[in-house]
Formats: structure tokens, sequence, C-alpha cells
């Protein structure tokens, strides 16, 4: 009887974080966005490491059914959308930066769903010729969004803020309500948002929350908040990884054909 192949999980790329773990360099992610994904997503993570100048991302692309962004506390470079100089003692990852802008856009011309959470999701405007601030709340213009270090884990990703879905949106289909309460563990948020992304969801200050990208041909969606975090407890969350995981999973099976 000839072999029949198991039905295979969807393979995601996520992109890693450059960690400097002296004497020697990583490639690393955290682990609560790999649990995200195998438990709500029910996706196979694969880790991309930064290593934009040895693998073509084709090389990648062509194997994977999709790719999350992580998020990081590390910054976008301001190079990559300001010409404002950098703000000293801000910690970026020209590494990642390097990764993931370019393969932001590759993913979504490769038909490939995205999705993109906090870090993530800012590369993502970044990428399609949006803008951030780099400091939210020096601007006046927006409530506090960051979290407090001082307080444990369970309380800097706890809920911090409500954020309205816009009626009709890929967000208000997917989790089936209007508003939704979420953490807030970020400095830097949209300014300019990219022509090409349809806002999803804004803060009660304005702030865009969430985005998808207009016109791609699968999924593509980035959320500042972290939905990965308590994903089994909280309905919204795991519809939005549900919904990622399904997209990999329509092009995991066109691929088996
Ligand atoms: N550095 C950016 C993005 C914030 C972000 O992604 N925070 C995540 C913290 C660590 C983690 O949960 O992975 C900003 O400050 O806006």
């Amino acid at each position: 009887m000839a072999h029949q192949s198991a039905p295979q999980r969807p393979l995601v790329g996520v992109v890693t974080d450059l960690k400097e773990i002296e004497p020697h360099r990583f490639f690393a992610t955290g682990e609560k966005y790999l649990r995200a994904l195998t438990d709500a997503a029910d996706v196979v993570p694969v880790l991309l490491p930064l290593m934009a100048d040895r693998v073509h991302l084709q090389e990648w692309l062509q194997r994977l059914d999709g790719v999350f962004l992580t998020g990081a506390y590390s910054n976008v470079h301001p190079r990559h959308f300001a010409q404002t100089d950098e703000i000293p003692d801000t910690q970026h990852d020209e590494a990642r930066d390097a990764l993931s802008l370019d393969l932001i856009r590759a993913t979504v011309d490769a038909g490939k769903p995205l999705l993109g959470v906090c870090r993530g999701m800012q590369e993502m405007n970044v990428a399609f010729g949006g803008s951030l601030h780099q400091n939210l709340h020096l601007t006046g213009r927006y409530q506090e969004h960051r979290e407090d270090k001082s307080q444990p884990l369970a309380v800097q990703y706890g809920p911090a803020h409500d954020v309205s879905l816009v009626p009709g949106g890929v967000l208000a289909r997917v989790t089936g309500v209007e508003n939704i309460t979420v953490n807030s563990v970020h400095t830097q948020g949209v300014d300019r948002l990219a022509s090409g992304l349809q806002v999803e969801a804004r803060a009660e200050d304005g702030l865009v929350e969430a985005f998808s990208v207009e016109g791609a041909r699968r999924f593509a969606v980035g959320v500042q908040w972290h939905p990965e975090w308590q994903v089994l407890e909280h309905p919204q969350n795991k519809a939005l990884f549900t919904a990622f995981g399904d997209a990999c999973r329509e092009v995991a099976a066109a691929n088996q054909r």
C-alpha cells in the first residue's frame, strides 16, 4: 500500500533577535511566541536566524507556509523611517531590521500569511513606508502605553486599555467583537500609517493598534499588543492566532496538492 503522508502542520518562519551572551552572539526568540504558535495557531515554528547576508529570502519563503514577527525590546532604527537622529540610549537591533523589513515585503509579495506583534507590527508599517513615534509618552498626544517594568510580568502583560475594532474589518470578523481589552508593552507606535495598510483597531487615544495589508492575497495583520501572552485564556487573541494558522494551512494544503 502506498505510504500516505500524514497531513503536516504548516511551517511558520519566526524572525529572531540578536542577543549578545558574552562571549558569543546568538539568534533567539521568546518562548511565549512559540507556544502561542503551537497551541493556538497549531503550526510548527521554525526560527529564522538573522542572516540576511547568507540566506536568500526566497530559499525560506518557498518552504514556509507563513511568517511571524515577534515583539522585542529593541526598536526599529529610525534611519528606516525618518531623518531624525538616533535617540540616545535606545536599544536597536540592526541585524533584525536587515532581515525583517525585506522579509515582510517578500512574504506579502509571495502571498504567504503574515502576523506581526508589537515590534513586528511596527516593522510592517516601516517596511511599507510608514513611520513611528519613537517616544509616544513625549508627544503629549497619547496615554501611557509603556509597561511598568517594576511590576511582575503578569501585571506588565495584563490588561491595560481597550481598543475599538473597525466594523467590518479583518479583526472584527475574526474575533466577532467590537472592542478588546489589550495589554500594552511599547514605547514606540504608529505615526504615519503606510499607504496600503488598513486600520483594524485604535486605542481610546486614537493610536493605531492594528492594521491589515490591503490587497494581500492571504492574511496579513499587525497588532501592537501582545496576543501571545496567555493566549488560551483570551478568546479574541486565540481567534487571531487561529485565523493566522488557518491561512497557513491553506498554503500548506495547496503545496501538498
Ligand atoms: N521596542 C518596541 C516594541 C515593543 C515590544 O515589542 N515589546 C516586547 C517586549 C518583549 C517581548 O514581550 O517580547 C517599542 O518599545 O515600541
